[in-house]
């Protein structure tokens, strides 16, 4: 059975289906090794400080998935039929393409809820959903970043304006552009990563008006490999000690509340500005913003090499 459609194969990293569910997720971020009792304790004791069993970023991949299907079927209706893949939970990026198989699909354009390319991040969706496309005769392309989108770019500035206006104009306020940081070996690898995010942030501020600004990584991973930093909360201690008592932070590298939001700045990171007495706000995050439905609904139509 053939199906004229074109596949949409929406990727995202995916997040456990409950609190049971963390040992089995962690092991698959680990790539088959469990971790000690003392990973999974702290990894659990994350997810319990802010879901109370929910894991918003499930609930968040869902709706923008249906959110970019509508924009789609607004776009161009009939053509195009998206499926989940997640990297590290069920429906895995494999489940997504046999989806995809089973319905007939031939041909199918791959797209990641991350704007910014690296090997080690988007990079390795690609590879995972190419090789299945490859066994089950799928003829797959995808969109590698969309990180200087013009509406991508809209949202954000958006999002800053509307987080800067509760702070006191008369003081300053420190933005920090903040993405999950990657081990430092990624240099080596004359990964785009460092420069798209570079690229977005300047691109966010100077949309925004913003002048006083700085990018800065979060989220490191508990590896004994170096991961790049400054990390936030050195940041945060670095800006307090130049006298800086505002703080805005702007996660540019994520699209959807979760673990790392919620928990990294929301109370991490929260708490250290607190301990310096400063005020930290955060920018909204992207979940379902129309102008980020049309981001990645634009993207994907640019990279339909099928469309006459
Ligand atoms: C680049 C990147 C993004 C952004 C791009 C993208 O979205 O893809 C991202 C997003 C996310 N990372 C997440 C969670 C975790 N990441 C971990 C570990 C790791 N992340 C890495 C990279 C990234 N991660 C890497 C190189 C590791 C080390 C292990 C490995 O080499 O793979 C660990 C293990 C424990 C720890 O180290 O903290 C957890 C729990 C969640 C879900 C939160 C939720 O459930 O709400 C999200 C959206
Ligand atoms: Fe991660």
């Amino acid at each position: 059975m053939s199906n004229q459609a074109i596949g949409v194969l929406v990727m995202s990293y995916g997040t456990p289906e409950s609190m049971d569910g963390i040992e089995e997720y962690y092991t698959h971020i680990r790539r088959g090794n469990a971790p000690t009792p003392e990973l999974l304790a702290e990894l659990s004791g994350r997810y319990e400080a802010v879901v109370g069993g929910v894991f918003p970023l499930r609930e968040n991949t869902n709706r923008q998935v249906a959110g970019l299907q509508a924009e789609l079927d607004r776009m161009h209706p009939g053509r195009y039929v998206c499926y989940q893949g997640l990297k590290h939970a069920r429906p895995y990026i494999e489940d997504g393409v046999a989806g995809m198989a089973e319905d007939g699909i031939r041909r199918a354009i791959g797209i990641v809820l991350a704007p910014h390319y690296s090997t080690m991040s988007v990079g390795s969706y690609v590879k995972r959903a190419k090789e299945r496309a490859d066994e089950l005769g799928i003829e797959m392309t995808f969109v590698e970043s969309y990180h200087l989108h013009p509406k991508l770019i809209e949202a954000l500035v958006d999002r800053v304006k509307a987080a800067l206006e509760p702070f006191n104009a008369d003081e300053p306020v420190k933005v920090l552009f903040s993405a999950h940081s990657l081990p430092v070996k990624i240099r080596e690898m004359n990964d785009p990563y460092e420069q798209q995010l570079m690229e977005t942030s300047a691109a966010v501020a100077e949309g925004a008006g913003v002048k006083d600004w700085q990018f800065t990584w979060q989220s490191a991973g508990r590896t004994r490999e170096p991961w790049l930093g400054p990390d936030i909360l050195e940041t945060l201690k670095e800006v307090s000690s130049e006298g800086y008592k505002q703080v805005l932070a702007a996660p540019v590298g994520f699209v959807s509340d979760h673990l790392e939001v919620l928990y990294d700045l929301d109370i991490e990171a929260q708490a250290a500005a607190r301990s310096m007495d400063m005020k930290l706000a955060r920018i909204q995050m992207l979940n379902t913003d129309p102008l980020y439905m049309a981001t990645l609904a634009d993207s994907v139509l640019a990279r339909d090499a099928w469309n006459s």
